[in-house]
């Protein structure tokens, strides 16, 4: 049988989802942030049974990465869906004010519910949670105004934890919750691959690069207003269009590395995590059936 292109490591998952659970049961607010770029491939279908009737706050990360006209349709999907998403750019602040706004609202519901039990008010208690690598630490030093975390394009840097005070309403654990993924649904594991939202995993570079332009090659023909022009032609002046993803790859590696397969694929996955072929939703909003 052949290895599968993407593998977690067991150990690893258990461990995070331990940590994971350990942090959430001491917060009144959880912040879950996800990929703006695939905010279905970051959703972990466990998450709202673990954050039980905690409030919870939807934060679309890297809006950069993604176009106006895509950030208005998951807009409208998750507004529909009952969800209000909070988009930022955590790399440069954008919209984290209002994170902080809506973290601290529900920490009126808190503190009138210990005031009805006969308890003093206190700051709300909150956690930033998310898959490895969608800007929970970027968030956190955003949301403290200052570099306490290390934030890192490597995935999996976050360790330790401690409280911080990040208004007279807020306090925060420093240590993001990382929520760790599993290998059932491939569609995901893919979309997360290639963005490197996966943490602990090992993949197939080539299978998940020839999946990328397969993405590509799939949304410009079904969405074609929603993403640059040819965006792999307009990179590497080879158009994708007429190959699959692994022709297209075999091709590039010709054209460009002298047949080096895996070269190429880093390369390209690369590019496109650097933004470089504009900005690129691998998630729409499912249309109503
Ligand atoms: N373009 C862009 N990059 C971002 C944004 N937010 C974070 N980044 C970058 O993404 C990389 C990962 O960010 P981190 O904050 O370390 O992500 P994390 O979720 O804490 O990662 P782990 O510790 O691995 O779980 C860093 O290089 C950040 O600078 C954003 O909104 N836009």
């Amino acid at each position: 049988m052949s290895t599968p292109p993407i593998q977690w490591y067991p150990g690893h998952i258990a461990k995070a989802e331990r940590s994971l659970k350990e942090q959430l049961k001491r917060v009144d607010v959880v912040l879950e942030v996800r990929d703006a770029r695939i905010p279905l491939a970051t959703r972990h279908p466990q998450v709202q049974e673990w954050i039980a009737s905690k409030t919870k706050v939807l934060v679309l990360n890297r809006v950069d990465m993604i176009s106006p006209a895509v950030r208005q349709l998951w807009t409208q999907w998750f507004l529909q869906h009952g969800e209000k998403p909070y988009f930022t750019n955590a790399q440069q602040g954008e919209g984290v004010v209002a994170i902080s706004k809506a973290a601290a609202e529900a920490g009126v519901e808190v503190n009138k519910k210990r005031s009805d039990r006969g308890l003093l008010p206190r700051p709300v208690r909150a956690v930033v949670i998310g898959f490895p690598n969608v800007g929970k630490s970027a968030l956190i030093n955003r949301l403290l105004k200052k570099r306490v975390v290390e934030s890192a394009r490597r995935a999996g840097v976050t360790k330790q934890l401690r409280w911080v005070r990040i208004s007279d309403q807020i306090e925060l654990l420093d240590a993001p919750g990382i929520i760790p993924w599993k290998l059932d649904d491939q569609d995901a594991a893919f979309k997360l691959a290639i963005c490197d939202d996966i943490g602990e995993a090992s993949y197939d570079n080539q299978r998940v690069a020839a999946a990328l332009v397969d993405l590509l090659n799939d949304l410009i023909v079904t969405d074609p207003d929603l993403l640059p022009q040819s965006p792999l032609k307009s990179r590497y002046e080879l158009d994708s269009a007429p190959f699959s993803g692994e022709e297209y790859l075999q091709n590039l590696a010709d054209q460009r590395n002298k047949g080096d397969i895996e070269r190429t694929a880093r390369q390209m996955l690369n590019d496109f995590r650097k933004g470089l072929f504009g900005a690129i939703p691998l998630d729409l909003p499912p249309q109503p059936q």
